[in-house]
């Protein structure tokens, strides 16, 4: 399994330790799968993400990366895996703004030394973005912005690419036409899809759906 999530319980210090953002949470992820978050603002989706992202820590439970138990790596095997197995899309897209379309795209993947100068070609084609490419990102749409930050996920081939709220920012047209985009290149790289969304019609996308709700997988 690509995923394995199993009773993971988060609280955040100084909050009330009898309810933890994540209670119990178990959760699983096969290769290839496409799976949509949904749940109250607050009820702890982006914490979720951020903890299969290795980019937080948890109080009980595990969770598996690609057979790697999170709670046992020290921080340097955390980047590591940050670096070679997910990917991360964020809301507020967190481009680089001293890069060009082109650099932001290519970044990544160089630093995980996976540079593939076909796959970038063919993801800055599919998502339109080669008459943008010597531009900076203060000088895109939120649109284009949102597609420099997929292909840059994408680029470096993750195993699974995480996504907070990737369309959120976006108009309802732009944000179905970028979803789609989305869809298809990851299904062409054959990577799992961790989505979050408070959209219905964006879920309903997705291969497969969960709930959370009181901290637990609905
Ligand atoms: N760094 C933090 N320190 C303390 N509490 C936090 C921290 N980050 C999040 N929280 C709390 O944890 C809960 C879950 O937050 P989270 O951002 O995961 O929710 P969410 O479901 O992603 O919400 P939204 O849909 O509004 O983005 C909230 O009550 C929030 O206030």
């Amino acid at each position: 399994m690509l995923l394995e999530i199993q009773s993971l319980t988060k609280r955040y210090p100084g909050s009330d330790s009898a309810r933890p953002v994540l209670r119990d949470l178990s959760l699983s992820l096969a290769a290839g799968e496409t799976l949509a978050l949904t749940g109250e603002s607050g009820s702890g989706k982006s914490t979720l993400l951020h903890l299969v992202g290795a980019l937080d820590r948890f109080d009980a439970g595990e969770i598996w990366l690609d057979g790697h138990a999170l709670s046992a790596l020290g921080d340097g095997a955390r980047a590591a895996l940050r670096r070679d197995v997910v990917a991360l899309v964020f809301q507020q897209f967190n481009l680089i703004p001293s890069l060009t379309v082109a650099q932001n795209l290519s970044f990544h993947a160089r630093l995980a030394g996976r540079e593939d100068r076909e796959w970038l070609d063919q993801l800055t084609e599919r998502l339109g973005l080669g008459d943008f490419a010597t531009r900076y990102p203060e000088q895109l749409s939120g649109g284009q912005q949102q597609r420099v930050a997929i292909g840059r996920a994408l680029a470096m081939r993750p195993r699974l690419l995480l996504a907070d709220e990737p369309t959120g920012n976006l108009d309802e047209t732009t944000s179905d036409a970028v979803m789609a985009l989305m869809l298809d290149l990851v299904a062409e790289s054959g990577a799992a899809l961790f989505l979050v969304t408070h959209s219905e019609r964006i879920a309903a996308l997705a291969g497969r759906r969960a709930h959370l709700s009181n901290g637990c997988i609905t």
